[in-house]
């Protein structure tokens, strides 16, 4: 089977100034697959996912070297407009930053930044984000309370449908389950799931466990270099190399 790749990176490089935090990197993210990158602390996992939406622009001294690719186009060439870019390539966060506003607001918001001015349309898009983040349910009664009442868990659910709402292609999940306790976490990982069918995910995690569950393929990261990429069960079961062994048997990390 022929896979359509939504993003690539080719040899993409990265620096903090005189820190090169990343070193030639290449990836290939399917369409509709999830893809994890894992890796010990500091190895630029955070990094290199903050590259693929253009996060890391508002640092000072940073640079960036080699191509990222969205479809067929550069996202870092000058005449890319980042909002509409960050609109096509959403993000999650490792804690959840909901806006200290209602539950319905925290949707309609980043709608309306993007000029969707209709009102029934607006209540119609809340809906749609929150029942695809499998959070309707639980807040369907209580859309004008604040967001800050929710649960953590409800809480990055809300992120993610505050993500979703946008139309985006790729969704970006930095350790999005780490602050949650395990039946939050679990429920994450389900909505993974089910939102892989319509979108391309990428997802940073500490969690081996967490990536063999999710992901249909794992980017393996050590001190700013992929050390190997492939399908989550063949990384797992038969490493190409004994760095990654070594990692994925919890020698070291
Ligand atoms: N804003 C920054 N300025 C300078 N160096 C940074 C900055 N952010 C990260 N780094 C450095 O870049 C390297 C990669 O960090 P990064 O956060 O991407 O790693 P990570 O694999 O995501 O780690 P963790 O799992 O602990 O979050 C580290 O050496 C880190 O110290």
């Amino acid at each position: 089977m022929k896979h359509n790749f939504k993003m690539h990176t080719q040899d993409l490089s990265f620096f903090y100034g005189n820190f090169q935090a990343l070193h030639t990197i290449s990836i290939e993210f399917i369409e509709n697959q999830v893809t994890a990158l894992i890796g010990p602390s500091g190895c630029g996992k955070s990094t290199y996912l903050r590259c693929l939406n253009r996060m890391n622009d508002l640092i000072p001294g940073i640079r960036v070297k080699g191509r990222a690719m969205l479809d067929a186009n550069d996202i870092y060439d000058p005449l890319v407009d980042v909002v509409s870019l960050r609109r096509r390539v959403g993000m999650v966060f490792q804690k959840p930053n909901p806006f200290p506003k209602s539950i319905f607001e925290n949707i309609a918001y980043g709608l309306k930044v993007n000029g969707v001015k209709d009102r029934a349309k607006i209540t119609q898009i809340v809906e749609k984000s929150l029942k695809q983040a499998a959070i309707w349910d639980e807040v369907k009664d209580r859309l004008n309370e604040s967001a800050l009442g929710l649960s953590g868990g409800q809480q990055q659910r809300l992120c993610i449908a505050r993500a979703l709402a946008v139309g985006p292609d790729v969704l970006l999940m930095d350790e999005p389950a780490s602050a949650l306790d395990p039946i939050a976490t679990q429920k994450i990982e389900e909505l993974i799931t089910t939102l892989s069918s319509k979108l391309t995910i990428i997802i940073v995690t500490h969690n081996m466990q967490q990536a063999a569950r999710v992901s249909d393929r794992t980017a393996f990261f050590y001190m700013g270099k992929l050390i190997e990429v492939n399908d989550t069960d063949t990384l797992f079961t038969k490493p190409a190399l004994k760095q990654t062994e070594d990692y994925i048997t919890g020698r070291f990390g």
